[in-house]
């Protein structure tokens, strides 16, 4: 596996590769990552991942800093599952000024659910991954994959490729998740043991929530609520648990046509915010 910190450095070692297959991550990788870097090998040419904790998508009270690195076990885990070339610039590699250009999302889809309670965070993402596209892409065409346990940054990820007319596949790789059904996340190694016993309530809420929210006559408003007040009666702090269409994450109208809503949630255990979904 080629290590590359410099963006010359990287396109030195994808020239005349072929198509890349890539996968962006923050570091850190668990069996997930791992599972999207497998999907994307046989996807391309040459399969690249990135490790780069992107300060711009992180608000100043937010775990920038505490944000686990673990660069010795990850490149282990990456050569391990096939990486051909692994790009991990420092900051001033991929900002050697001040990013003034910024790509603003559509607020219809970046402005709700994450990006209410990360207010930029959508710019911060979009920009980064636009940038790493224009590293890795330089030469042209290729795909990349975005995990589904990010369901809204894949979204607006998958619209900015669209309207820019990127020459990028966005796929989507599941959502991998422990024995119990947390769904696995860099953030679930700040969980104490009590709070990682206490995690998989996030899913089950949500799974309870999805059920709830076929009956015939279900008040989605009214359940969402509930449910959130479930969880803030197990000793968390829930940002939001909604039911929405997968088309646009509006709220659903009328009597929606089955396989067609996703239950999305975002709620704090202690001081860990973890994120989760379910298409139903
Ligand atoms: N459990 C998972 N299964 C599949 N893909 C995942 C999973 N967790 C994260 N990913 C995907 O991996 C890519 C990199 O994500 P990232 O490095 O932020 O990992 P993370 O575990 O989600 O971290 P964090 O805890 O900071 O949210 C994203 O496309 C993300 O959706
Ligand atoms: C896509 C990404 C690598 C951009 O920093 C990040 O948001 C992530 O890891 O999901
Ligand atoms: N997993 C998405 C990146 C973030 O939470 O900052």
């Amino acid at each position: 596996m080629h290590i590359a910190h410099s963006i010359a450095d990287l396109r030195s070692a994808l020239a005349g590769r072929g198509r890349p297959a890539f996968v962006p991550t923050m570091g850190n990788l668990h069996d997930g990552h791992i599972a999207l870097v497998r999907q994307a090998k046989p996807l391309g040419d040459v399969m690249v991942s990135s490790i780069f904790v992107n300060r711009l998508q992180f608000l100043p009270h937010e775990d920038f800093d505490s944000y686990p690195r673990t660069w010795e076990a990850d490149c282990a885990k990456l050569e391990a599952a096939g990486c051909d070339v692994l790009f991990a610039p420092r900051e001033h590699d991929l900002y050697p000024e001040p990013q003034t250009f910024k790509v603003h999302p559509d607020p219809l889809l970046a402005d709700i659910l994450e990006g209410h309670f990360r207010p930029g965070f959508f710019v911060g993402v979009s920009t980064v991954v636009m940038k790493l596209f224009a590293c890795v892409f330089a030469g042209g065409a290729g795909t990349a994959v975005f995990g589904r346990k990010d369901y809204q940054q894949l979204m607006v990820i998958r619209q900015m490729a669209r309207q820019f007319a990127l020459p990028i596949d966005i796929v989507a790789g599941d959502t991998r998740r422990a024995e119990d059904g947390l769904a696995l996340s860099s953030r679930n190694g700040y969980l104490s043991p009590t709070e990682r016993a206490e995690a998989v309530q996030l899913s089950r809420a949500l799974q309870a929530l999805a059920s709830a929210a076929v009956a015939v006559g279900a008040d989605l408003p009214t359940l969402e609520a509930q449910a959130a007040a479930a969880l803030r009666a197990r000793g968390w702090q829930p940002d939001y648990l909604t039911v929405r269409q997968r088309a646009n994450l509006l709220a659903p109208e009328g009597t929606p046509q089955a396989g067609t809503l996703v239950a999305l949630g975002a709620a704090r255990l202690g001081s860990t915010r973890l994120i989760d979904n379910l298409e139903f």
